[in-house]
């Protein structure tokens, strides 16, 4: 597990996972503090700019009674009436209510210049019926309320100008109220006019078929506060109720506009957002994949390959970083290259130290670690199949006296030349000749039967002495000449490394004392 913990495959997918995350974390943050805010203030935007809308079509409605009535109020026609001087003027204008249904009026009413009802006219709501009255008498008590503001307004009045508004109690309505003039608008005001237009369902239907909104008004009490800024009230994902309060009368009312608006344009919007964020993850996950296949074929397969490799080098398994890293161009590649370079230059300098601990300096000849561990082989395989096997132990004689009197170097000089005729001597790959002392040297003969080594000894001593190297302190020759004690292993009487090495110095030791320059055998005489 903590293997695992610590692989590189493992920290990359965890550091790219954390920016995979941080990513889509930031995502959403974005999302939710900056687009999804940004898209609810545009759809309130949008809801109050339909509001405006709408407020704008109430107020050309006003505009609209009010121009209607002003054409009434400066109407030669209405100024004699409200002189009394027009007989007809009930009869021919107002008379069985035609001009309310055809203007949408609920009420005409006319007023003295001191705000006393002159006459009123108008459709009782409740009862739907035509009424016209000269006061506020029995069949025009529905007009009370709004005959009595209007009153008020005439009375508190100090413009003396047309004037309109809207009206939230005892029903919503819009109000117009004219001076009475005459047509070309010279006074004195002889009266006032108003007219009240209802906000009755086909007032409605106009307007949601002017504006194409489906509006509502609503007239609310609130003798605190009368709020007249846009709230959103967002019903599903479909729609939204948008409500706005608009000034009206009497005081402490108000009207409160309503919408059901679409939310289309919130919805696309966030559909697109959300398109747009879902490709963005998508992607993002494609690259974060994408950059871990790529590590992960790049980078750590081959790598996991390359510390197999090693592992298989230590156990001695592979030699050779595999074909395949040896082939990449990159820098796994390059790092191959060196590796099996440094590997090859490990492997020689690895043979040169055992070819140094192994061999003697001076003469090149196998040293006596090597001479031992041969001999132990060689007796154990002579052994094993039950063949014999010859030592022979060489000492060159009087060799104090060479060095004694040709000196040191020479002395260094002749041994050399000695080792190199010895080498040349046994040539078998399997004899091996060592250096196992200052001027001794031993010979391992493996398959030589006594005979054989006796034959071999005798031919080495002659082939030294047939060098004919001067050696005039010699005190059995011209020349440097060698003793040469022979001990063999037989395949009936087998020995170990110690009694063979003892019996061949033995032997040696018979030569040298039988006078030098000779051969000895193990417990025969020395042949010289
Ligand atoms: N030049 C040189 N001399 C060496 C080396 N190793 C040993 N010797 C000399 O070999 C000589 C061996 O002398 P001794 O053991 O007395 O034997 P010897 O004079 O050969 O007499 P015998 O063996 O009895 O014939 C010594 O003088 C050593 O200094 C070497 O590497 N180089």
């Amino acid at each position: 597990m903590k293997r695992a913990l610590n692989s590189l495959r493992y920290r990359f997918f965890l550091a790219l996972g954390v920016v995979l995350l941080m990513a889509l974390l930031a995502l959403g943050v974005i999302a939710k503090v900056l687009v999804i805010p940004a898209l609810l203030a545009k759809e309130e935007e949008y809801a109050s700019q339909e509001l405006d809308r709408a407020e704008r079509a109430i107020n050309n409605e006003l505009k609209h009674l009010s121009l209607l009535n002003n054409d009434w109020a400066v109407w030669d026609d209405s100024y004699d009436f409200m002189q009394g001087k027009s007989p007809d003027y009930l009869e021919t204008n107002l008379a069985e209510g035609l001009v309310f249904k055809d203007a949408n009026l609920r009420l005409i009413a006319f007023f003295n210049p001191d705000g006393s009802p002159y006459w009123l006219a108008g459709i009782n709501p409740g009862s739907g019926e035509y009424t016209s009255c000269s006061s506020l008498s029995d069949a025009c008590q529905w007009t009370r309320q709004t005959v009595q503001a209007l009153s008020t307004r005439i009375q508190n009045d100090t413009t003396q100008t047309r004037q309109t508004w809207l009206q939230a109690s005892p029903e919503r309505a819009l109000v117009s109220l004219n001076p009475v003039l005459r047509s070309d608008g010279s006074g004195p005001i002889v009266g006032w006019m108003a007219m009240v237009r209802s906000m009755n369902e086909s007032w409605f239907a106009r307007l949601e078929e002017s504006t194409g909104l489906p509006l509502k008004v609503r007239a609310v009490r609130d003798l605190t506060t009368a709020w007249f800024g846009t709230t959103i009230e967002r019903i599903d994902e479909k729609s939204m109720l948008a409500t706005r309060g608009i000034a009206a009368l009497p005081q402490g009312y108000h009207l409160r506009l309503q919408a059901t608006l679409p939310r289309q344009g919130f919805k696309a919007s966030l559909e697109t957002f959300r398109f747009a964020l879902y490709w963005t993850i998508g992607l993002i996950i494609v690259v974060v994949s994408v950059v871990l296949i790529l590590l992960e074929r790049m980078i750590l397969s081959p790598l996991r390959q390359f510390a197999a490799f090693t592992q298989q080098v230590q156990s001695g398994k592979a030699e050779e970083p595999p074909s395949a890293l040896l082939r990449r161009r990159d820098e796994i590649g390059t790092l191959a290259r060196e590796f099996q370079q440094l590997l090859e230059l490990q492997r020689r300098q690895t043979s040169s130290l055992v070819e140094l601990s192994h061999h003697d300096p001076l003469t090149g000849l196998a040293n006596r670690r090597l001479f031992d561990q041969t001999l132990e082989e060689t007796l154990q395989q002579a052994h094993l199949h039950s063949q014999p096997m010859g030592l022979l132990m060489v000492d060159i004689d009087s060799f104090k006296n060479y060095n004694d009197h040709f000196g040191h170097p020479a002395g260094d000089a002749c041994l050399k030349a000695i080792a190199d005729a010895m080498q040349r001597h046994f040539l078998r790959p399997n004899q091996l000749v060592a250096r196992t002392g200052g001027e001794e040297f031993s010979i391992v003969l493996p398959g030589s039967s006594e005979a054989v080594c006796a034959r071999l000894a005798e031919s080495l001593r002659q082939a030294i002495e047939a060098l004919g190297l001067p050696h005039p302190a010699s005190e059995v020759s011209p020349v440097v000449t060698v003793s040469v004690g022979v001990a063999c292993s037989a395949p009936e009487q087998p020995r170990s490394p110690q009694e063979l090495v003892d019996a061949a110095d033995a032997a040696l030791y018979a030569a040298k004392q039988a006078g030098r320059n000779q051969v000895s055998m193990e417990g025969e005489q020395a042949t010289a």
